[in-house]
């Protein structure tokens, strides 16, 4: 198991959408320069955990969530802290690529402006998060080209760069290759752990090769709890628990 110090947690998380509660009593630490992946089978959690990190559900009237999130020492759902700035400290990247429908160069443009970047400085920082993102050569000569003209993959990487552009903290990302072909697949998984030296990064992932490529750390949840935690190798070669192994050899799920 790593010794890096823990970046982001969540204490009796507990979460409900109505009367049905779809997080039981989960306790998770996610350390400091490691990629860690949330894995399990369809339904179990693991996107609204994700997501409750950075307050996705804020805007859901039939949500209801207990527990304390932090972010080292800061909880996330402090009275009086914005969501914006929750946001900026953890990005998130989603399943399917959204780019707003506007210029490659604005979609990472936008959200400088929204933070109040100084405009004489979002230029260098425009293109060093297309560089930091592995899209810069592809994409320089063209930064007024809509976005959505980009392929799949161009466009998820560009999705990158709009969160790294924010200097976050930690990056939540939700199934990012899942409608990705291989190849732009093993490009993402490339950056993800090249961006694990600056940044903390979170993963919901149904790949569980990809977990095996990409995660130190593996969470293994199911129906609402998290059954075991521990080191990738561990959580697929040597589990504890019988649900485990029988998901990680696809058993189920
Ligand atoms: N906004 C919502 N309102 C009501 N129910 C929801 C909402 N979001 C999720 N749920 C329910 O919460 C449960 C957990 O869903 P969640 O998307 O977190 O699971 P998951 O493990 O990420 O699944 P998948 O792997 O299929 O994406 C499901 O039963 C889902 O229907």
């Amino acid at each position: 198991m790593t010794n890096k110090p823990i970046k982001l947690s969540g204490s009796s998380v507990n979460v409900w959408f109505g009367s049905k509660q779809v997080l039981k009593n989960i306790n998770v630490e996610f350390p400091r320069n490691q990629v860690t992946a949330l894995i399990g089978p369809s339904g179990c959690g693991k996107s609204t955990l994700l997501r409750s990190f950075n307050r996705m559900h804020d805007l859901s009237p039939d949500a209801r969530i207990e527990g304390e999130f932090l972010l080292e020492q800061q909880n996330l759902y402090e009275k009086g802290l914005s969501v914006t700035e929750v946001r900026r400290r953890i990005g998130m990247v989603f399943q399917k690529a959204n780019p707003f429908p506007k210029s490659i160069y604005e979609n990472i443009n936008y959200g400088l402006k929204i933070n109040d970047v100084p405009k004489n400085e979002r230029s260098e920082i425009i293109e060093n998060a297309l560089k930091e993102s592995y899209i810069w050569d592809e994409v320089k000569d063209e930064l007024q080209k809509p976005a959505t003209r980009l392929s799949g993959g161009q466009q998820q990487r560009l999705c990158i760069a709009r969160a790294v552009a924010l200097r976050p903290e930690v990056i939540l990302m939700d199934e990012p290759c899942s409608a990705l072909d291989p190849l732009s697949t093993l490009k993402i998984e490339e950056l993800i752990v090249k961006l694990k030296k600056d940044y903390t990064i979170v993963i919901v992932t149904h790949n569980m090769q990809q977990a095996q490529r990409i995660a130190d750390k593996t969470v293994f949840m199911y129906l609402g709890e998290v059954i075991e935690a521990g080191d990738t190798h561990t959580i697929f070669h040597n589990p504890k628990n019988e649900l485990t192994g029988n998901y990680v050899k696809g058993h189920f799920g």
